[in-house]
């Protein structure tokens, strides 16, 4: 047994437990990070970085629509999925060499084997070099999400695929692509495939982003971009099972509907990831749905244990991991523990146009008792959105009717991925409109509607005091 301790041992290199290996380190921590799989977890391997990759080719085989009269020759140009996947495999492959190089120059310990709580103190890992147990004084678990299926449904490798199948083992041959589920990766892929040249047949048992917590403006400018590039889900399949037949694949409603396709991807949720951890070796708990249980500073059951990411749940976003990260690093290496704010994160999605949100939305803002007074502005008489042929979406913010203080926000359109850092920058949410309204902008840019929508709800709701500094 191999009694060498550390001081943090974290399970899962995706980007809450990379994240966590890096800042504890960088913290003075002696850091051990254990990887069953591929290192780099969902988010690299199959998920935001391979997704983010196919979104920017989505968009220019879109805008290649606009070449002929913004004066460009030739176009509007098409996709090739199978090179699209060839051309993920290698920024992903880049980026994982930068994240390992960077572990390894840190002197972070990396071990890649199953690793699983013999109690809290001690992890035994098992991997093709055999079986070692290290002991720690705190852990993370990073252990993240794998796809969830309706029952009786099961993959099938080439035919019935999950997004984690798609990003691993490549695009199956075939042009008519059945795509199952109106939530956040449905959302992207209908877009994304379509683009790509695919002919989506896009399933939905309940309207799009029904479950999230973007405005209904936002989700209207999403679908109207979705119809304008002809892509509709099909709503009423009541879908019962499936089958791989022949060359393709089949679908089956309860109502006695039946689709065809070469092949299918299911996008029909994911679920937390604690196979075999060893649970039951602490004082660990999970809830009814799996999610390890913890409080306030991430902190489970078990004294020394922290848990950060999808396995935790409720949002599974690599943005709230990364924020679970810095917050448990700092509950374990400081003695001043700081607790979760998960509104507090952005949220994006990555489809026809950009979806992304902070804060409150509207409905959480009168349950929290605010009388929210909105600020607006549209990109469509943007200077330069116009330019770039996309004047889709808008600036939408939050701020209390008293106080001013910001309660939340939305951007919408191109680069709502960028601009919402704008709205996570600051700390003060009480002064942050008035620092807006100070700040110097470049002009033309996308990001002065910010300043707009400031402008715009400081006059319309008498908060000028608040925003402009005014007596
Ligand atoms: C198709 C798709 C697109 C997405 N796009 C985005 C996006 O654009 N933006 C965004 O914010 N989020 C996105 N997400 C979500 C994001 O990928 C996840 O929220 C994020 O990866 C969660 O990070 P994590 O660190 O909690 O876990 P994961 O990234 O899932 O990593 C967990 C790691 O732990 C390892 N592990 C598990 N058990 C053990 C064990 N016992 N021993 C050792 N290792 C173990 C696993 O092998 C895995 O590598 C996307 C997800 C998908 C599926
Ligand atoms: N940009 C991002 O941050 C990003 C991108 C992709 C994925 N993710 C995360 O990954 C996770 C998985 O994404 P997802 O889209 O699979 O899950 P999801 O929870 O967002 O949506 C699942 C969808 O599947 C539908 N569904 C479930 N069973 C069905 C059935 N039998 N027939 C038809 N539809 C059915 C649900 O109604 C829902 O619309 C989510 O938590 C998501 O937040 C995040």
């Amino acid at each position: 047994m191999n009694t060498t301790p550390f001081d943090l041992t974290i399970i899962g290199s995706g980007p809450g437990g990379y994240r966590a290996a890096v800042l504890a380190t960088l913290r003075g921590q002696k850091v051990a990070i254990i990887e069953r799989a591929t290192w780099g977890g969902t988010c690299l391997n199959r998920g935001c970085v391979p997704k983010k990759d196919w979104h920017e080719t989505a968009k220019w085989i879109e805008q290649s629509r606009h070449f002929r009269q913004r004066g460009v020759v030739g176009g509007p140009l098409g996709g090739d999925m199978d090179q699209a996947w060839l051309h993920q495999r290698k920024v992903v492959d880049t980026v994982r060499k930068n994240y390992i190089d960077y572990l390894k120059r840190l002197g972070v310990q990396m071990f890649n084997g199953h690793g699983r709580f013999s109690d809290a103190q001690h992890i035994r890992i098992s991997g093709a070099a055999g079986t070692r147990e290290i002991s720690t004084r705190h852990s993370i678990i990073a252990t993240g999400s794998a796809p969830l299926l309706p029952d009786p449904i099961a993959p099938v490798p080439g035919r019935i695929l999950t997004s984690d199948m798609l990003f691993d083992d490549g695009v199956p041959v075939g042009q008519r692509v059945l795509l199952i589920g109106g939530g956040v990766i449905g959302t992207e892929f209908a877009y994304i495939f379509s683009m790509l040249g695919k002919d989506v047949n896009w399933v939905i048992h309940s309207p799009a982003l029904a479950h999230t917590f973007y405005s209904p403006q936002a989700k209207d400018t999403l679908r109207e971009a979705m119809e304008a590039l002809d892509i509709r889900p099909h709503a009423n399949f009541p879908l019962t099972r499936m089958e791989a037949v022949g060359g393709g694949v089949r679908a089956f409603s309860s109502d006695g509907g039946m689709l065809e396709a070469d092949w299918a991807l299911l996008a029909t949720g994911r679920k937390p990831f604690t196979d075999d951890l060893g649970l039951e070796n602490t004082a660990i708990t999970r809830d009814e749905n799996g999610f390890v249980q913890v409080n306030g500073y991430l902190e489970t059951a078990e004294a020394g244990i922290y848990a950060i990411g999808d396995v935790i749940g409720p949002l599974m976003n690599a943005n709230q991991a990364l924020a679970d990260a810095t917050l448990a690093v700092n509950n374990i290496v400081s003695a001043s523990p700081k607790g979760r704010d998960p509104l507090w994160v952005p949220e994006l999605i990555y489809s026809a146009v950009e979806l992304a949100r902070i804060g409150m939305n509207d409905d959480q803002a009168e349950d929290e008792g605010f009388e929210p007074a909105v600020g607006f502005a549209a990109f469509e008489t943007s200077p330069r959105a116009l330019g770039q042929d996309d004047s889709r979406g808008f600036v939408r913010l939050l701020a209390d009717m008293d106080s001013g203080a910001l309660l939340g926000g939305e951007v919408v359109g191109r680069e709502a991925g960028e601009l919402v850092h704008l709205l996570s920058l600051s700390t003060d949410r009480e002064q942050f409109l008035r620092q807006i309204a100070q700040a110097r902008f470049n002009h033309p840019a996308r990001a002065e509607e910010l300043l707009n929508a400031t402008e715009t709800l400081a006059a319309r709701w008498g908060l000028q005091a608040q925003v402009f500094g005014e007596d």
